[in-house]
């Protein structure tokens, strides 16, 4: 009998501010940023085994099976929970890698909170956080699913409630390597922590636009091109460029105007996940 198969939403992010404070001593940043959610994103597909084997069987381009994150997610949750169940994984990944917009870190999360459910392991959320902090600093916040101020390297989460508008967001032709711009001399590292709760209106900087924008014209071109019609940012360390619109109608206009010559897409903000709102609906 073949197992039955369950499909979850696996989102993209934005962070609609970034500011880097300083960098400890084990070379990450310390941050404070905004996260939101796309309603836009890959798909992923479990089916439980019962031999143990944990298997994807999509391919990626430039990442072997045991490196991807979902395979990762699942045998350290595997091992963590001492659960003898495996499982077949499938993805339509339609995310850019080296966006910013957190391809890797969702699918990792997705992964997490759908074998949890799947494998009836009942892990709360700390502690699925706490494995997928081990697997990027961006996990956390894909594992909780609310929209939040972030600090730390990412992981400490104050959930906040920013406006939903349509993003266009733009994908420039470049993968930009996260490592690579954080080990930039030129990278601003001393921005001074935001101590106000809500954050003030005019804290919408990202830090590593200037050494992005400087490294990848692509970038560039991108942030101009839509500064034409609206305020332009970087999401995370890039490649990805958006920015918000009050209606679906107002977007699609930019982003056909655009998309004559760059790759984009729209999609609505949101301050719940919208892998969240299926797993409500599966209960
Ligand atoms: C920049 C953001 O995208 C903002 O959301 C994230 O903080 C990056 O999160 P991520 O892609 O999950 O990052 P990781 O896979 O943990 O780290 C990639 C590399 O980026 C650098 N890194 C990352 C996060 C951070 N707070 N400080 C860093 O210096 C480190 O060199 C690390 O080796
Ligand atoms: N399932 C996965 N999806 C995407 N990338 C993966 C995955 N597993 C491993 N990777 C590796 O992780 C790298 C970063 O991918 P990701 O899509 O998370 O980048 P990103 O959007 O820039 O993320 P972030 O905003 O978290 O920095 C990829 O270049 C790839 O080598």
């Amino acid at each position: 009998m073949t197992a039955p198969r369950l499909t979850l939403p696996s989102p993209a992010k934005l962070n609609l501010m970034l500011h880097i404070l300083g960098r400890r001593d084990d070379g990450y940043h310390e941050l404070q940023t905004i996260f939101q959610f796309l309603d836009y994103g890959d798909e992923i597909t479990f089916a439980v085994r019962d031999d143990g084997v944990i298997r994807l069987h999509t391919e990626f381009d430039g990442v072997p099976h045991d490196s991807n994150l979902i395979v990762r997610a699942a045998k350290k949750l595997q091992e963590q929970s001492g659960c003898a169940l495996g499982i077949d994984i499938w993805i339509d990944k339609i995310l850019p890698m080296g966006g910013g917009i957190g391809g890797g870190s969702s699918n990792a999360a997705t992964t997490l909170l759908g074998l949890n459910h799947l494998w009836q392991l009942g892990w709360d959320e700390d502690r699925l956080a706490g494995l997928g902090l081990s697997l990027g600093a961006d996990v956390p916040v894909f594992v909780r699913g609310r929209a939040a101020f972030a600090e730390g390297v990412g992981e400490k989460l104050t959930p906040v409630e920013p406006a939903e508008p349509w993003y266009v967001v733009l994908v420039p032709q470049v993968s930009v390597s996260t490592a690579e711009i954080f080990s930039d001399p030129l990278l601003t590292r001393n921005t001074p922590p935001i101590k106000v709760r809500p954050v003030p209106e005019g804290n919408s900087r990202n830090d590593c636009l200037p050494v992005v924008a400087r490294r990848y014209p692509a970038v560039r071109n991108a942030l101009n091109l839509l500064g034409n019609f609206t305020e332009a940012k970087l999401t995370g360390t890039g490649s990805c460029v958006f920015g918000g619109f009050p209606s679906k109608a107002e977007a699609d206009k930019v982003s056909a105007l655009l998309t004559e010559t760059l790759t984009g897409f729209v999609a609505k903000g949101s301050n719940v996940s919208m892998l969240h709102r299926k797993l409500q609906s599966l209960l």
